[in-house]
């Protein structure tokens, strides 16, 4: 009997480096479909790619197989592949997802033909509320992919990737392009109560129906991206080049680890959940931002500074958590103003136009927005941590304070 299978969309750093890795170790062939004719012809010559798994001084090598290679223009390959899997993932990127969908759209097609049973698809994306995104572009793709259609033949699972997979550097380069290295972190939360019939059995996979997904999609994007970016922001501040570089100085390290138990607070609060497990997978992070051996950039983290200041993403988003849930954000306010310092470094002038928007909307209070712009102000002069601290903890008076 051959073996079963599983599909994934995106041979990149999660597709190799996380999704790859958890069907291989269920037992599964992985079938990649991507447009990188070069990657492609490696895995598919191979059969196979090289799988590291780099921390403090070790590096744990092992291979993955076996391994296919599909183009994604290759509609029947795909077909075929789509119609045989157990299971299937995409990860490829909010941008390429609208045009995997009509891929998708018609495998799918193909193997509700052939009978075949509903096919549980993991989105293992950054994009908040995927699974109705993911529905729409399936609609707009192909007119017989409706609400009804979709409810029977595909479940679309929410995930939560933690593991953090830094593009390789070029003094790497004499690798093969296959070899993905990768740290150790290896769990990856998925929305179960979204699963039809029976799911793959992974050991990665972190199974809580009790919990409500949003608990792990919070914490990964108010405790995890929100804490990275400001650690790459103080970073920027200090001068730093890597992201370990930026967590090995303690004043970063304190600042950082409390904004991240601000968020933790709040999340915890808002699902009901206890500190204890929040608080561990804080100094866990931590721990993990110092992995030498990955290479991440303060430049990669701390990319796109506009987008990560937009009102539902890692630092706003936390702040309005925050507020709804009555706990403090001045140590996530101190990562918003090191933003705004980002931009002004790299762009001079552009912190003003944020400015306007904070002054035009009620996305922070007067008190929240005289904190940010005082803490910008004193970024000018470097990262003093004294001085930011002393504004910190300028008396702060809330509603809820007695
Ligand atoms: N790299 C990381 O540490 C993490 C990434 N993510 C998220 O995971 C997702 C994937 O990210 P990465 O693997 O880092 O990106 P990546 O750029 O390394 O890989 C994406 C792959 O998708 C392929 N692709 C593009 N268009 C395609 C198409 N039409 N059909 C098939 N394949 C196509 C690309 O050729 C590439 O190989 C993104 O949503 C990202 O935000 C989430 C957590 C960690
Ligand atoms: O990909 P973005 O949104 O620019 O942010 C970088 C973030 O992405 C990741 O690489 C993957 O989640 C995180 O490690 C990091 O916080």
């Amino acid at each position: 009997m051959s073996q079963s299978s599983a599909v994934i969309f995106g041979a990149g750093a999660v597709g190799r480096g996380f999704i790859g890795e958890i069907f291989n170790e269920a037992g599964l062939e992985v079938v990649f479909i991507d447009v990188d004719q070069a990657l492609l012809d490696e895995l598919a010559r191979d059969g196979s790619y090289t799988h590291i798994t780099v921390d403090k001084g070790t590096r744990d090598s092992k291979t993955i197989a076996p391994v296919k290679a599909i183009h994604s223009e290759n509609e029947q390959a795909v077909g075929i592949a789509i119609s045989h899997a157990e299971i299937a993932a995409t990860c490829v990127g909010p941008r390429a997802l609208p045009a995997v969908c009509r891929t998708i759209a018609r495998a799918v097609r193909l193997r509700v033909n052939q009978g075949r049973p509903p096919l549980n698809l993991l989105l293992a994306e950054n994009l908040h509320d995927a699974p109705r995104k993911v529905r729409e572009w399936l609609k707009a793709a192909d007119p017989a992919m409706t609400d009804a259609f979709i409810d029977q033949h595909l479940a679309l699972i929410s995930t939560s990737i933690g593991r953090m997979i830094p593009v390789a550097d070029q003094s790497r380069s004499h690798q093969k392009i296959t070899t993905i290295e990768v740290e150790p972190y290896r769990f990856l939360p998925l929305d179960v109560t979204a699963a039809k019939g029976q799911l793959v059995d992974a050991k990665a996979f972190v199974i809580a129906p009790d919990i409500p997904f949003e608990y792990y999609s919070d914490r990964k994007l108010y405790v995890h991206n929100m804490g990275h970016a400001m650690c790459a922001y103080l970073g920027a501040c200090c001068g730093d080049t890597y992201i370990w570089q930026a967590i090995g100085r303690i004043e970063v390290r304190f600042f950082v680890r409390a904004a991240m138990i601000e968020s933790a607070t709040a999340v915890a609060a808002r699902y009901g959940q206890p500190m204890g497990p929040l608080l561990d997978h804080i100094d866990d992070l931590l721990h993990r931002l110092a992995n030498e051996a990955l290479a991440d950039t303060v430049a990669r983290v701390g990319r796109d500074p506009r987008r990560k200041l937009s009102p539902e993403d890692r630092f706003l988003g936390a702040v309005q958590l925050c507020r709804q849930e009555s706990i403090p954000s001045r140590f996530i306010l101190t990562g918003l103003a090191a933003a705004l310092n980002y931009m002004e470094m790299n762009e001079p002038g552009s912190s003003v136009t944020m400015r306007e928007v904070f002054y035009k909307s009620d996305l922070l209070s007067e008190q929240e927005r005289e904190q940010v712009f005082a803490q910008l102000e004193a970024f000018q002069g470097g990262f003093d941590c004294e001085q930011q601290l002393r504004i910190v903890d300028q008396p702060f008076k809330r509603s809820w304070v007695a």
